[in-house]
């Protein structure tokens, strides 16, 4: 019988699922050691956002098959070591998105009325009635950053209690955003406008200190924040030098830099700061959820059947995947490309099957097309079972195209994206069985194959131009892997194509556009 470890607490409803197909052993509490030591015994684990899941805990997990995140977040696993190690990641992508949208509005509530402080003062014996007047929400502007699902459930209640909306998602579409009742914002005009600002998006490299001394520094004195999505979106020293010295007028906070909270000057302010133990997900209703969720796809792995949301592999039937993983791969790096050239809010996304690939069974290739596409925004939520729905609540358009009679290569993926950034394409192909190649950048020819960190421009073809984008990059220390030019005529218009070794700094990109000749340019990070 298959072992299964859960290393958090688990409603018992999980634990049931799981004991029809496994032996099944709660161990709560484990040091980080203690689970390095005894995962070699397991095919599953189960956990919340307790455990972390190392690459060492990974390296360990000789048996391990599946790990299941009883929860939407999963940066307390090392999803990428999981992948390479071939572990399915699975999660509960939507069990505890009305409890985290309800803790949201109760914070903002709790905070507006200083009901925990008068809470303690009456338990202290203290009858003050004048040092808890609050402010009412009615009427005011709420600033929601991340329209996803926790987001668009807190703006659907907002609404009701008569709040003006206003949402930052660079990802959702001015359509689903007028649904509910939002008005898409630059994140600018969110800071300086709104009354509440509530975080409901991921923690990636580019969220982390969104809200710093600068963005605070544009926020209304009255304001106040909530932060229910992930500890570090908001720069806590930051915040609390703020609320000390009266530039904002409250907070509250569920998720914090550091879990638990260790030693921290948030501690010690008053009643405008509200703080709960990362709750957001705690509630009965919610535990259950996640917990069958989860189980139920733990188990399935088990017994070699898909799982439904994998955070990692396609859900696809396991021949079917291992006929296509090439090509998925293939859309999947071409739809995070195209993204990235097209901008953030794509309308519309074409994925054309050229040549052999035009007999294949296109809908996985869609799907992959449309997670690569998504994965900029959405990180490790989007996967292969909620890409198209994900795709549509974002109110992009996806077109399905075949044509057989292009025969470059054994078959070729052209995508187009019309996004922020105007109308872009890129055509892929396999090389033998599995290596990428980019065939084309906005129907000029190349033949690439795509690196981590990448720079594109388009560019008048004209003596001169290719060494100083070179002697540009080397002056910023910028290393180039490899570079290549892609023309349809002699000095017409051209695209060029470089692969880079590092990041490319942000700044740089002004400086490219100055270069005469150059049209445009990208950065872009696969
Ligand atoms: N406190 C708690 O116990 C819980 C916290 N969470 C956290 O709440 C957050 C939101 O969860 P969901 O709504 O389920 O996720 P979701 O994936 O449905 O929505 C996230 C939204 O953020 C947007 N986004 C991504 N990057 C952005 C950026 N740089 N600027 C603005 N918007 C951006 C995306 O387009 C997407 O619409 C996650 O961080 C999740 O881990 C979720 C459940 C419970
Ligand atoms: O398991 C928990 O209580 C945390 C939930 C959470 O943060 C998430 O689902 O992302």
């Amino acid at each position: 019988m298959p072992k299964v470890l859960v290393s958090d607490p688990i409603d018992q409803v999980g634990i049931d699922i799981l004991s029809q197909v496994a032996q099944v052993d709660v161990k709560t509490d484990l040091s980080p050691d203690d689970l390095i030591h005894i995962i070699p015994d397991y095919d599953a684990l189960m956990i919340r956002s307790g455990t972390r899941v190392t690459q060492a805990v990974i390296a360990a997990g000789n048996q391990l098959k599946i790990i299941g995140r009883a929860g939407v977040g999963v940066d307390n696993v090392d999803v990428l070591a999981a992948t390479r190690k071939g572990i399915v990641v699975v999660n509960s992508p939507e069990g505890n998105t009305i409890a985290a949208a309800e803790h949201t509005l109760a914070m903002m509530m709790a905070m507006s009325r200083y009901i925990p402080a008068a809470n303690q003062a009456v338990k202290s014996n203290k009858w003050d009635r004048k040092h808890f007047t609050g402010v009412e929400v009615y009427k005011k502007t709420l600033g929601i950053v991340g329209l996803g699902k926790i987001g668009a459930h807190v703006a659907t209640v907002a609404r009701a209690m008569g709040m003006k909306l206003l949402a930052y998602d660079p990802f959702i579409s001015h359509e689903r955003a007028e649904q509910l009742g939002c008005r898409i914002v630059e994140m600018d005009v969110l800071l300086q406008q709104a009354d509440y600002i509530t975080l409901h998006i991921p923690k990636t490299a580019e969220t982390t200190h969104l809200i710093n001394a600068a963005a605070i520094a544009r926020m209304k004195p009255t304001a106040r924040i909530i932060n229910c999505a992930r500890g570090g979106i908001i720069d806590e020293a930051a915040l609390a030098e703020a609320l000390k010295e009266g530039k904002i007028a409250g907070a509250a906070l569920d998720v914090y830099e550091q879990e638990p909270l260790g030693e921290s000057p948030l501690r010690s302010l008053g009643k405008e700061m509200v703080m709960t133990p990362h709750l957001g997900a705690s509630t009965e209703e919610a535990q259950v959820n996640v917990a069958i969720d989860v189980a139920e796809q733990i188990r399935d792995v088990l017994l070699g059947l898909p799982a439904r949301s994998a955070v990692n592999i396609p859900g696809l039937r396991p021949d079917l995947l291992e006929q296509l993983r090439p090509y998925l791969q293939l859309a999947e790096t071409l739809g995070n490309l195209v993204a990235q050239l097209a901008g953030g809010r794509v309308e519309s996304l074409t994925v054309r099957l050229q040549g052999e690939l035009a007999t294949n069974q296109s809908q996985p290739i869609v799907v992959a097309a449309l997670k690569g596409l998504l994965s900029h925004a959405l990180q490790e939520r989007v996967n292969y079972v909620n890409a198209s729905l994900e795709a549509k609540e974002r109110g992009i358009r996806v077109i399905e195209t075949r044509d057989a009679s292009i025969k470059d290569y054994s078959g070729s993926l052209h995508l187009s994206a019309k996004g922020s950034l105007g109308e872009h394409s890129v055509t892929g192909a396999l090389l033998g069985d599995s290596e990428i190649r980019i065939t084309s950048v906005d129907e000029f020819p190349v033949n690439v194959p795509p690196n981590r960190y990448m720079l594109f421009t388009l560019h008048r073809d004209m003596p001169g131009i290719i060494g100083k984008i070179g002697s540009l990059l080397g002056s910023f220390n910028v290393n180039i892997a490899s570079m290549q030019v892609g023309r349809k005529i002699v000095r017409g218009d051209a695209v060029m194509v470089l692969s880079i070794d590092d990041p490319l700094p942000e700044r740089i990109l002004e400086e490219i556009l100055k270069v005469p000749g150059i049209r445009d340019a990208y950065t872009v990070t696969l």
